[in-house]
């Protein structure tokens, strides 16, 4: 694994978070993840007049580099301006496990200069994998 640069994901997640589209919450987020590639993708959180339709910072910028081919990541940064350092979401944990190693970091940053930051399989233990549909056994087949 190549030398992650903080203060460049940081810094994408910051610009990244300028564009979230959060009028409703008024909670803008911005991600960014490193590719396996070594390039960085980003995404904001994009909110709905129909709240369940909003789709948060972390699975946009996922999206953003699967379509870009990517497969493997290497880490991811969140960026809110808020004086907490928010995780991700359950929904986004899951998303996070079908690319990303139980031991990739993940990690929260803010306005403050300050990260904190866990690992995926700390955040999701026991996550549901690609690898248990692969193992399956088809009943009455
Ligand atoms: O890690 C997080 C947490 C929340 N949100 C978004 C969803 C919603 O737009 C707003 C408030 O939950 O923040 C994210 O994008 N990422
Ligand atoms: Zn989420």
């Amino acid at each position: 694994m190549s030398e992650i640069n903080w203060t460049a994901l940081q810094q994408a997640a910051k610009d990244a978070a300028a564009q979230a589209y959060a009028p409703y919450s008024k909670f803008p987020v911005g991600v960014a993840v490193l590719a396996a590639s070594g390039k960085v993708y980003t995404g904001c959180n994009v909110e709905n007049a129909s709240y369940g339709g909003t789709i948060c910072a972390e699975r946009n910028a996922i999206a953003a580099a699967v379509v870009a081919g990517e497969r493997k990541f290497e880490a991811l940064v969140v960026y809110t301006p808020q004086t907490m350092l928010t995780p991700p979401c359950g929904i986004c944990r899951q998303v996070i496990a079908e690319f990303f190693s139980p031991d990739a970091p993940v990690a929260s940053c803010n306005h403050m200069q300050q990260q904190q930051q866990w690992t995926l399989g700390e955040l999701l233990p026991a996550a549901f994998t690609p690898t248990y549909l692969a193992n399956s056994t088809k009943v009455g087949a």
